[in-house]
């Protein structure tokens, strides 16, 4: 029955037992001695293998020394097709006559197990101990960080005490031996991670330090972008990103606040007008969970209140049958010829794993990914006067901190000037109180009159489980996706509430859709709408000016790239439209 990947054991109880290593896939046999079928002990695919370590051979080795210890340490699966994952840990015994041979299956093990990152990495875990349902240190506790010591990582606890504190400890952490910054918190943990490592002298080379997020805050849309909305909630799949998950550049906009000219960077969104009310308005709803959020869309939508503001937009793409057409493209390039099935299942995701992503190859070659099937080719001159789009970053902006390597640079992430727009740039007035007219010969283009809903711009698809707001969107393509939606008819935007999740709503004809370099917004009616939302924050506003950051930062992501929404798991060319209602 052994091959030569096959490792004969003694088992717990005394037992004969056969490790096999075989397609991917770990077994820990137990045999029996009168002819029946071996059982299961453990059977994972090696996705799943969190570490294989054997004792120190003893100094009297020989036929007749000490057995060596060999620990396994992997996640489960429940059933074959199941999300739901649990960690297991068996010990098996190797006789000295196998010794040797145990030690290369061990290293053939690992590598199998850990194809294209290092295992053993050094993480920084934050803790926000108050955010969701206040859970945060006993799922950490119970959960994060003995998974994390399972599998040989080093892990660095801090526990933030009070609001802007994780911003404050990546500010001024020494990263030096960081390879991973975790945060077990909502989205505000990672906004708070992001700032505060803009923020450093060595701010550039600090946001390449790959941050991966943990599902302990109420909403979590930095998990639902990266694991699909199933699994938003999937401590122990965050977890298996925090350990093996690849590096994946992703944009940032670089906000900056008039007159404070205060500068904040935002990985998720940015939001005025309906889409500010049903998030900073229902905070004290935090208790219902996510779901405030459609009672804050539902109270929007019947005051139908109108967002007053002056935009101007440094367009790069305003086709909205192209821009999905290239993001399915896109999206069929990234799961590979190997990746089978659709985006609905992330285990399939950890599959990838197995092999060199594209996105990975892309990063290994320095060269960024998605350059070529970005709207660049067609960009517009950026008319920004202080400095070029890009030039914010260094040349090699697009090639990660190496994981287990060390920030060595010393630069400052340049602040941001002010956007001088040109004339290219694309004028909206919303101060108007028209609805839109769904006969209007310009479907994406705002017509003098109409009244604003809200404006909302973003960098990931999902802001919520429920709300795929920019289906086309690709990490660190280098445009930020806006939406300018138009107050429409309440039976138009009341049958968008549960359409939200498909992406669908991208093709109403009210709501204008473009990517952009950047954008400026002077805020009309200062009385009546004094917030806007950054990643979810609130802030006072007369004003302000977002340009994007391209690929400043890093997530980490199972296979490279975000989680397949239904929307982008078309066959190439033939993106379907929403016929506009
Ligand atoms: N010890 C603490 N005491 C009080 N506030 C804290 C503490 N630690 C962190 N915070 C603050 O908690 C706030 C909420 O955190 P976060 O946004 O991550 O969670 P959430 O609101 O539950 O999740 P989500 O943003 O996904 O809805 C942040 O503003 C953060 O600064």
């Amino acid at each position: 029955m052994a091959n030569k990947q096959d490792i004969p054991v003694i088992i717990h109880n005394g037992k004969r037992g056969l490790l096999t290593l075989e397609d991917g896939r770990l077994d820990v046999l137990q045999l029996s001695a009168d002819g029946r079928p071996p059982k299961h002990l453990l059977s994972c695919p090696v996705r799943l293998l969190l570490r294989a370590q054997l004792s120190p051979e003893p100094p009297s080795a020989g036929a007749n020394g000490p057995k060596r210890m060999l620990d396994i340490h992997a996640l489960v699966q429940k059933s074959a097709n199941s999300n739901h994952l649990r960690y297991t840990k068996i010990r098996v015994l190797v006789e000295p006559a196998h010794s040797v041979d145990a030690e290369q299956w061990v290293d053939q093990l690992m590598a199998a197990a850990y194809p294209v990152t290092k295992p053993y990495r050094n993480v920084l875990l934050l803790i926000n101990p108050v955010s969701g349902k206040g859970k945060g240190v006993a799922i950490a506790n119970h959960t994060i960080i003995p998974t994390l010591e399972a599998a040989g990582c080093k892990v660095d606890v801090r526990q933030t005490e009070y609001r802007n504190h994780a911003e404050e400890i990546c500010r001024d952490a020494d990263l030096s031996m960081v390879d991973v910054i975790a945060v077990a918190s909502g989205d505000g943990g990672c906004y708070e991670a992001f700032n505060g490592l803009a923020m450093r002298p060595d701010g550039r080379k600090a946001l390449r330090i790959p941050l991966a997020p943990l599902p302990t805050g109420s909403a979590c849309a930095a998990c639902t972008n990266l694991f699909g909305p199933k699994n938003t909630f999937n401590v122990l799949l965050a977890t298996l990103n925090v350990i093996k998950g690849q590096p994946m550049p992703i944009d940032l906009q670089s906000v900056v606040l008039l007159p404070s000219l205060e500068r904040r960077v935002s990985f998720l969104s940015v939001a005025l007008g309906l889409m500010v009310d049903l998030d900073i308005g229902t905070e004290n709803l935090r208790w219902i969970g996510d779901s405030r959020f459609l009672y804050g869309y539902l109270r929007g939508i019947m005051q139908n209140k109108s967002c007053k503001a002056r935009i101007q937009l440094n367009i790069v793409d305003d086709d909205k049958e192209k821009m999905a057409r290239e993001a399915v493209e896109a999206a069929a390039a990234d799961r590979g010829p190997k990746t089978v099935g659709g985006g609905t299942d992330p285990l399939q995701l950890i599959r990838g794993v197995q092999t060199m992503s594209v996105a990975s190859q892309a990063v290994a070659n320095g060269d960024g990914y998605g350059d070529g099937l970005t709207p660049s080719g067609s960009r517009k001159s950026s008319g920004l006067s202080a400095k070029p789009i890009g030039s914010l970053m260094p040349a090699d902006a697009a090639s990660p901190a190496p994981v287990n390597g060390a920030v060595n640079d010393d630069e400052r992430l340049p602040l941001a000037d002010l956007l001088e727009p040109t004339e290219a740039w694309v004028t909206v007035d919303s101060s108007g109180s028209a609805r839109h007219d769904p006969q209007s010969a310009t479907q994406n283009a705002w017509s003098e009159g109409e009244a604003m809903l809200f404006l909302y711009s973003g960098l990931m698809p999902y802001v919520a489980r429920d709300l795929n707001q920019w289906p086309v969107i690709r990490a660190g393509s280098g445009v930020i996706d806006i939406v300018l939606q138009r107050c429409a008819a309440r039976s138009v935007m009341l049958g968008q509430a549960t359409e939200g999740a498909s992406g669908r709503p991208y093709w109403l004809s009210s709501q204008c859709y473009y990517k952009v370099l950047g954008y400026t917004v002077e805020n009309l009616d200062k009385k009546g709408q004094p917030k806007l939302t950054i990643d979810g924050e609130g802030y006072d506003w007369d004003s302000f000016h977002v340009e994007v950051l391209p690929r400043a930062a890093t997530l980490l992501a199972l296979d490279g790239h975000y989680y397949q929404a239904e929307f982008l798991l078309q066959a190439p060319g033939a993106a379907a439209t929403k016929p506009d209602k």
